[in-house]
């Protein structure tokens, strides 16, 4: 029988206080995302949102509680290693790299040497839909096309968890359903992916949709229309 793979991210018990200041931003905070389902957080601006995102990203590390990377502690080893090796993170400001054509911002994710991750690159683009932009340069793309380079950047090493702030900002309708469509692949092929936004249409179509309140999530929801939840091999 095959082995369920462990959970994408587990948050346990997590808080954060921001340096100088005397109040936790997130407190106690659960959440467990497994191998791959989309979950998306909600909630009104400064709740936390980007804070949860770094912490899951590794970038800032917890006040208080523990956080565990597709089955991995970050405090019992590299965190830097698991960040780049297990996530992958498409931000807000995409930081794609103008003097780069498309396919090279895709392999830049591994590093300076290019060419020697093409084919990879080229791979990533073509399961994301996008296999006629490989060449063009990054300049010439529309936002969503932008957009989904950078979700393929952050897919091309087939990281355990993708994290997502915001990734339809500034889209039309059309192109967010494309970013979608573009987050449920890797989903599908096993990535758990976790997002933040404002937009109810992304939220609807994850398997699991939350609100930060007071630094703590809301239960998840059931399965979105979408993406329906791992089924108990048991039953
Ligand atoms: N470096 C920092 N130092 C102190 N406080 C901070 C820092 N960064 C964020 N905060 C505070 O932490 C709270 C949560 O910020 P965060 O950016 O996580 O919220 P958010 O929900 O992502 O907001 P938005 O939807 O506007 O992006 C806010 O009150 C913010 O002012």
């Amino acid at each position: 029988m095959l082995e369920e793979p462990p959970a994408a991210l587990v948050l346990d018990s997590v808080s954060y206080r921001y340096p100088g200041t005397d109040q936790n931003v997130i407190e106690n905070l659960n959440l467990t995302l497994p191998a791959g389902l989309t979950h998306a957080v909600q909630g009104p601006s400064g709740c936390g949102k980007s804070t949860v995102l770094a912490l899951a990203g590794l970038i800032l590390a917890p006040t208080a509680g523990t956080v565990t990377i597709a089955g991995a502690d970050p405090a019992a080893g590299d965190p830097d290693a698991l960040r780049r090796h297990r996530v992958g993170t498409v931000l807000q400001d995409l930081g794609l790299l103008p003097f780069l054509n498309t396919w090279e911002n895709v392999a830049a994710a591994f590093g300076p040497r290019l060419a020697r991750h093409r084919e990879r690159a080229r791979a990533a683009l073509s399961a994301l839909d996008m296999a006629d932009l490989a060449d063009r340069p990054v300049q010439e793309l529309s936002g969503g096309q932008r957009q989904r380079v950078a979700i393929a950047r952050a897919a091309v090493h087939e990281p355990a968890l993708i994290l997502a702030d915001e990734p339809t900002s500034g889209l039309d309708e059309k192109n967010g359903d494309l970013v979608m469509e573009a987050l449920l692949e890797c989903a599908a092929r096993g990535t758990g992916v976790l997002v933040v936004t404002h937009d109810p249409r992304i939220a609807e179509r994850c398997a699991r949709t939350s609100r930060l309140v007071d630094g703590r999530l809301t239960d998840a929801t059931p399965a979105g229309p979408t993406q329906e939840e791992p089924r108990d091999p048991v039953h």
